[in-house]
């Protein structure tokens, strides 16, 4: 049986100096519904900078352009839009901000959170971690039920996230994830993340 779950990829926390060719070769592999541009505690010029390379690579292949924790400069940035956590902005501004622009959400494992979020317009919300990661130190880590529950009964489309790799997968889609968020099962491949993208999109078609 076919399912409707979309890779959702995202930035490893260092750009290693050859990343655009990397991007693309990943890009290149297989679906990819969104890239998410997610650098920590640098300073806006270079975010800026950074986009600048990057959305073009993904936006020229069809591939939603999403950039983290800052709805004004995605919205200032040509991006397609911006993903923000509990703790960075006021959700009403973040979707005043963005206007028409993709609004995601991060909801960790709280249905009300979810609730609240789809209430100030969130276009997607995220629920994890799923998974132990060493991409971060996940406040919290999230039930495959909690996901299950609000695919079976929202329309807002959900994102699982954290530590999701090709091996475990399988009950997230099952549950009715719309799109698996990765970092390290892509960029950590070892045979490079374009073999991350096919081995991610192998996963999710046999669940
Ligand atoms: C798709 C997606 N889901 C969750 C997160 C985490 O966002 P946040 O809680 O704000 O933590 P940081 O990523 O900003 O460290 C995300 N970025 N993307
Ligand atoms: C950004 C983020 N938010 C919750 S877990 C996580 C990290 C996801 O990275 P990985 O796919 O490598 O676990
Ligand atoms: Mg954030």
């Amino acid at each position: 049986m076919t399912n409707d779950c979309r890779l959702y990829l995202i930035t490893p926390p260092v750009l290693p100096d050859n990343f655009e060719a990397q991007l693309a070769a990943a890009l290149d592999a297989g679906d990819v519904a969104a890239l998410q541009l997610r650098l920590k505690d640098v300073p806006d010029d270079l975010i800026a900078r950074t986009v600048d390379r990057l959305r073009p690579i993904a936006q020229s292949r069809d591939v939603a352009f999403i950039l983290n924790d800052r709805p004004d400069l995605a919205m200032k940035l040509g991006c397609d839009g911006a993903h923000v956590g509990q703790t960075d902005m006021p959700l009403k501004q973040a979707r005043k901000i963005l206007g028409e622009l993709t609004l995601g959400v991060t909801c960790h494992n709280s249905r009300h959170l979810a609730m609240e979020a789809a209430e100030a317009g969130a276009d997607y919300v995220a629920f994890g971690a799923f998974f132990p990661t060493s991409t971060k130190e996940p406040p919290e880590m999230a039930e495959i039920e909690t996901l299950q529950i609000w695919a079976e009964t929202m329309e807002v489309p959900c994102v699982a996230i954290g530590g999701i790799t090709a091996e475990n997968c399988a009950p997230l889609v099952r549950a009715g994830a719309e799109f698996l968020a990765v970092v390290g099962a892509v960029w950590n491949h070892p045979d490079g993340p374009a073999a991350g993208v096919q081995a991610m999109l192998k996963a999710i078609a046999a669940a």
